[in-house]
């Protein structure tokens, strides 16, 4: 993911959102690049150890259903993405999706990636998808397969596959899959 973070062809200070963060790594990782960060997460506890191991003490507030964890060029809220409005997100140059569009089952994805282009006015996505065998393994992560990731996204933009490699050793040991880094730039 962080190797084709210059796919993005982002300005210095963009702001990135990355959706359903947990406690991701990439945040400390896009802020060390000078990024702004948004980001939201259900699990409190997550943001919270997020904050702890950045060493960093957010201002906390409530905005709506959603709580705030805030410190100079990140914020983080806690709550379900859908209740994010394009209004509290704010303008975001990029979308950062590891580990959240393929943690989402099947019912959730297509109301998820039209939530995702509404709020961000369509705006650049750097997405990670894995393709397995789905019977092999029940996931998360869940399989997403070329058609899949164009079924949810072609409307809106056009897909890039910057790289698809084996994952090595495969999911638990033993399930062969493969991981592609797409990019996702508006439709013009
Ligand atoms: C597989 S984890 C990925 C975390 C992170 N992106 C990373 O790369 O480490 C998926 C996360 O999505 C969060 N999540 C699931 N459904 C969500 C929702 N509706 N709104 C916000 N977060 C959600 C879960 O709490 C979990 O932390």
């Amino acid at each position: 993911m962080q190797r084709h973070f210059l796919a993005l062809n982002l300005a210095a200070d963009a702001r990135v959102f990355v959706p359903l963060c947990g406690k991701s790594r990439d945040i400390a990782w896009l802020l060390a690049r000078g990024c702004r960060v948004v980001g939201i997460e259900l699990s409190e506890i997550a943001v919270q150890q997020l904050f702890d191991e950045m060493a960093v003490v957010p201002v906390v507030s409530q905005i709506g259903p959603l709580t705030l964890y805030a410190a100079d060029g990140v914020d983080i809220y806690v709550g379900d993405v859908f209740a994010l409005t394009a209004k509290v997100l704010g303008q975001v140059d990029a979308v950062f999706d590891r580990a959240a569009l393929v943690a989402l089952p099947a019912e959730l994805r297509s109301r998820y990636a039209a939530h995702l282009v509404a709020i961000t006015d369509s705006a650049t996505q750097l997405v990670v998808t894995f393709t397995y065998d789905q019977t092999q393994m029940s996931g998360p992560p869940f399989s997403i397969s070329e058609r899949m990731i164009k079924d949810l996204y072609a409307g809106s933009y056009d897909l890039h596959d910057l790289q698809t490699q084996d994952v090595p050793g495969g999911f638990k040991g033993k399930i062969p899959a493969t991981e592609t880094a797409w990019f996702l730039q508006a439709a013009s």
